[in-house]
C-alpha cells in the first residue's frame, strides 16, 4: 500500500494507486459506485461488482456520533472506520527510521564476522565445511568437551582399561519372545486354575479340597494358582516391613522407658503393638436402645473395643425389663443387662446423661426417667438365678442377605429366625443375638461380591473364599465372647448349626450348655414332625391353630400395642400342651410350627421382597455347609435329588412335575408363593394355591406317609446329643 494513509497529521497525497483504493474500499465498506475516477483518471478496473440494494444490506451501521465522541474522549483512537488515524493526542512513534534500522543491520553483521574470525584462529583449524564441527565451531561448550573427552581417554590409555563395551543383554526380539512365553504360560495357569470346567481347574479345585483337608489351608492358596501367591508374598513383605516398623517402634520404647520414670499408663489406641501382641481385649457398651420388631420388642445395644474399629451389637431379648412398673426393676439378677453400661462413667456423669445412653430401668417414657444402678447384674447374679441358659445366637453381618434380600444365602432369614425363636422361647423370654460385623464370614463385603462371582464360575463358597486368598471362614468369637460375659451370660444354649462357632465360644470361656438348630424354613416345609401327633385330636387341634394364624399374628400386635407384653406368636394359647408339653420337644414343634406363622407375617418386615429365602443357589450354599464345613443339618432327600437333576440339566428325559404345595398369604401375596424343589420360578396364578389351612393338612399327610414309610426323622435337635 502506498503512503495515502500514513498515520499522523501530515497528509502527503501521491497519487493514489487504484490496489490502494480496493483495500479501503475492502476495509471501509464504502459502496463502490460504479467506475469512477479518481484524480480525474477514469479507473477501469473498479466495476461495480455488487448491486447497490445488496451493499446497503450488507453494510454495517453507520457511525453512532455519541459512540464516536465517547470513544475520542477516552482510549486510544482506532476505530473500525479510522483505523490508524488519530482524532486524539499526537502519539509519536517509538520505531527507528528505515536507514537507521539498515545502519544498525550493517553493524551487528560486521561484529558477527569479526567475532567468527578470532575464534577460528584461536581453534587453529578452520572447520570443514558440512561438517558437525561447524555447528558449535565458536562455542566454548563444545571446545569443553571435546578437551575433557581427549583428558579422559589418555587416563583411560595410561591405567590400561581403554576397552570397548560389550553389551551382555538380550538381542531384544529374543527378550520379547521369551517375555511373551512367559506371560502366555502365566494366562494358561491363571485360566485354568480359575475354570473348574478344565482338567486343570478340576484338578486345583480337588487339590484346595485336599488341602483343606489336611488343614495346610495358607498352603493351598500358594499352590492353587501363581498369581495368588504373589499377592501373598506382597502381603507378606508389607506385614513384615510393618513388624520391622513396628520392633523399632518397641525397642524405641524400651529406651524411653529406661530413661523416664515409669507411670502406669495404658494407651488408649496402641497403634503398633496390636500386630505384634495385641493388649487385653476391652469392650463397652456405649448405648442401648428400645426397638420394636415384629416378633416383639428388642434392646439394641452398640459395642466398642479396643480391637477392631467396628461397633458390635448385642439384641437383647428380655421383654420383661420393658414393664411399665417397676416390678422387675428391683429384681437385680433376672435381667440381661450390660455391665459396663450401668457403669457411672465419672464422678461428673449426671443421671440424665445415663439415661439418653441408656442405662435406665423400667420403660423409658415422660414419666418414667429412672437411672440403672451399677452393678444391677453379674454373672453370679444370673447363676444365682439358676434358670434355664438364655438362648443365643451369634450372627455374622450380612449385608447382601440381610438388607437387599439376596437368596444366595439364609442369613437374612436366620436373623428373623433367631429373635423370633428368642422371643418364643420362655416365659418370659430371654435371649441375645450378637451382632458381629464380620462381614462374608470374617473377609468384608468387598472381597464377598467377588466371591460370588467364582461362585458364578462354578466354585463353591469355600474354594472361592480361597482362591481370593482367605481362609474358608475367616471369623473370632473372641469379641463375641466379651459381650456376653458384660451381658451376665456365662453360658446359653447357642442357635447354630456350626460346630467351629461352638467350639470357639467354649474356648473363650462361654459354656454352650446346648445346640439349637437353625433349620432353614424352605427345609422345614419337607420335614416330617418328629414324633407322631399324639392322637386325631392333634390333628383337629393343628387346624383350629391354623385357622387362628389366619388373622393378624399376635407377634405383629405386639410392636402396637405398647410393647408391655412379649410376642406371643407361639403361645400355646388353646392349651392342648402340644406346643410346650415336654421341654426337650418344645423346640422342634415351635420350629415346624413357626412356617405357617411365619407366613401369616406381613412379609418383608425384616427381609427385602419375602421371610423366606430358596432357590438353587441358596440349596448350593446350604449343601456346601453341610458337605465341606461340617454344619449339623441334614439336607431334606429331595434337595439331594434336585442337586442330582441340576446336575444334568438338559440332557435327561423330561422332568416330572411334581406336586408342590402352595400358598398364598391372604394378607400379602408375596410370601405366598413358593416353590419348594427346584427353584423354578413359583407357579403362575391360574395354579390354585393353598391357604393355611390346606398347607397345614398337606404337611401332616406329607409326615404321616413319611412315617409308614419308615422314613428317617430329619428335625432339629437331631444332632444335639453330640453337645
Ligand atoms: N465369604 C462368603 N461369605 C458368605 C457367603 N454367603 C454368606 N456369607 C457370610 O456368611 C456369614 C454367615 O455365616 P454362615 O456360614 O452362613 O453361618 P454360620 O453363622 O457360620 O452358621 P450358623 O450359626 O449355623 O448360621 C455372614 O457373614 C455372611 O455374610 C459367601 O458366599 N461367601
Amino acid at each position: 500500500m502506498s503512503t495515502a494513509m500514513t498515520s499522523g497529521g501530515g497528509h502527503h497525497h501521491h497519487s493514489v494507486h487504484p490496489s490502494d483504493l480496493e483495500v479501503l474500499d475492502s476495509l471501509t465498506n464504502v459502496p463502490s459506485t460504479s467506475t469512477g475516477h479518481v484524480n480525474g483518471v477514469l479507473n477501469e478496473r473498479r466495476p461495480s461488482r455488487r448491486p447497490l440494494d445488496t451493499l446497503q444490506a450488507l453494510r454495517r451501521p453507520p457511525i453512532d456520533p455519541i459512540v464516536l465522541a465517547a470513544s475520542l474522549s477516552s482510549g486510544p483512537h482506532v476505530t473500525r472506520h479510522h483505523f490508524l488515524h488519530s482524532f486524539g493526542p499526537k502519539t509519536e512513534s517509538k520505531q527507528m527510521t528505515r536507514s537507521q534500522r539498515a545502519q544498525k543491520r550493517r553493524e551487528e553483521e560486521e561484529e558477527e564476522e569479526a567475532r567468527q574470525r578470532a575464534s577460528s584462529s584461536r581453534l587453529g583449524t578452520r572447520p570443514r565445511a558440512g561438517s558437525y564441527a561447524n555447528c558449535d565451531a565458536d562455542d566454548d561448550i563444545g571446545e569443553r568437551a571435546r578437551r575433557a573427552n581427549e583428558i579422559s581417554q589418555s587416563i583411560l590409555e595410561e591405567l590400561g582399561e581403554a576397552q570397548t563395551y560389550q553389551s551382555k543383554q538380550m538381542p531384544r526380539s529374543e527378550r520379547l519372545k521369551k517375555e511373551k512365553e512367559a506371560q502366555e504360560a502365566r494366562e494358561r495357569q491363571k485360566v485354568g486354575a480359575m475354570n473348574p470346567a478344565t482338567e486343570e481347574g478340576k484338578a486345583v479345585s480337588k487339590k484346595i479340597d485336599k488341602l483343606k483337608q489336611q488343614e495346610a489351608r495358607p498352603k493351598a492358596v500358594r499352590l492353587a494358582s501363581q498369581q495368588l501367591d504373589d499377592e501373598l508374598l506382597q502381603r507378606k513383605s508389607v506385614i513384615e516391613a510393618k513388624q520391622n516398623q513396628q520392633a523399632q517402634v518397641q525397642q524405641q520404647l524400651a529406651i524411653n522407658r529406661q530413661s523416664t520414670p515409669i507411670t502406669e499408663t495404658v494407651p488408649a489406641t496402641p497403634a503398633f503393638s496390636s500386630i505384634v501382641r495385641p493388649p487385653p481385649l476391652t469392650i463397652r457398651c456405649y448405648a442401648r436402645t428400645r426397638i420394636p420388631t415384629p416378633h416383639g420388642e428388642i434392646f439394641c445395644h452398640l459395642y466398642r473395643n479396643n480391637r477392631d474399629q467396628k461397633e458390635h451389637l448385642a439384641l437383647v431379648i428380655d421383654p420383661a425389663q420393658n414393664a411399665a412398673d417397676d416390678r422387675y426393676a428391683n429384681a437385680p439378677g433376672q435381667f440381661i443387662r450390660s455391665k459396663t453400661l450401668d457403669e457411672v462413667w465419672g464422678p461428673t456423669e449426671t443421671e440424665m446423661e445415663r439415661i439418653v445412653r441408656g442405662a435406665y430401668v423400667g420403660r423409658l417414657g415422660p414419666t418414667n426417667q429412672q437411672a440403672s444402678k451399677q452393678g444391677m447384674l453379674t454373672s453370679d447374679a444370673a447363676a444365682a438365678a439358676n434358670v434355664e441358659p438364655p438362648l443365643v445366637r451369634i450372627h455374622s453381618e450380612c449385608y447382601t442377605g440381610e438388607t437387599i434380600g439376596s437368596q444366595r444365602c439364609d442369613c437374612g432369614e436366620q436373623l428373623d429366625e433367631a429373635i423370633r425363636l428368642i422371643h418364643a422361647d420362655a416365659r418370659p423370654a430371654k435371649g441375645v443375638v450378637v451382632y458381629l460385623r464380620q462381614e462374608g464370614r470374617g473377609i468384608g463385603l468387598l472381597d464377598k461380591l467377588m466371591a460370588y462371582n467364582l461362585q458364578d464360575m462354578g466354585h463353591d463358597t469355600v474354594a472361592a473364599n480361597i482362591l481370593l486368598g482367605h481362609l474358608a471362614d475367616a471369623r473370632k468369637y473372641d469379641i463375641a465372647a466379651e459381650i456376653l460375659r458384660d451381658l451376665g451370660v456365662g453360658s446359653c444354649r447357642l442357635l447354630t448349626n456350626n460346630p467351629d462357632k461352638m467350639e470357639a465360644l467354649e474356648a473363650e470361656g462361654i459354656s454352650v450348655n446346648k445346640r439349637v438348630a437353625m433349620v432353614p424354613r424352605i427345609w422345614r416345609m419337607h420335614a416330617p414332625p418328629r414324633r407322631k401327633l399324639k392322637n386325631s385330636q392333634s390333628k383337629k387341634s393343628s387346624r383350629r391353630k391354623a385357622r387362628k394364624s389366619k388373622g393378624l399374628d399376635s407377634s405383629i400386635v405386639s410392636q402396637f400395642d405398647g410393647g408391655s407384653t412379649h410376642a406371643t406368636g407361639t403361645t400355646d394359647e388353646d392349651g392342648d400342651g402340644e406346643d410346650y408339653d415336654d421341654e426337650d420337644d418344645s423346640f422342634s414343634d415351635s420350629s415346624r410350627d413357626s412356617y405357617l406363622e411365619h407366613h401369616q407375617r406381613r412379609a418383608g418386615a425384616t427381609m427385602i421382597g419375602a421371610s423366606l429365602t430358596r432357590g438353587p443357589e441358596l440349596e448350593k450354599y446350604l449343601r456346601t455347609k453341610v458337605e465341606k464345613m461340617g454344619h449339623l443339618l441334614d439336607v431334606p432327600a429331595e434337595q439331594v435329588q434336585s442337586a442330582l437333576e441340576q446336575s444334568q440339566p438338559e440332557s435327561g428325559p423330561a422332568k416330572e412335575r411334581k406336586h408342590r404345595p402352595r400358598q398364598r398369604d391372604t394378607t400379602d401375596s408375596s410370601i405366598g408363593k413358593f416353590d419348594t424343589s427346584d427353584g423354578d420360578t413359583a407357579g403362575t396364578d391360574d395354579e390354585p394355591l393353598m391357604d393355611a389351612a390346606e398347607l397345614q393338612e398337606y404337611i401332616t399327610s406329607q409326615s404321616q406317609s413319611h412315617e409308614e414309610e419308615g422314613g428317617e426323622e430329619i428335625l432339629i435337635n437331631e444332632q444335639k446329643e453330640k453337645y
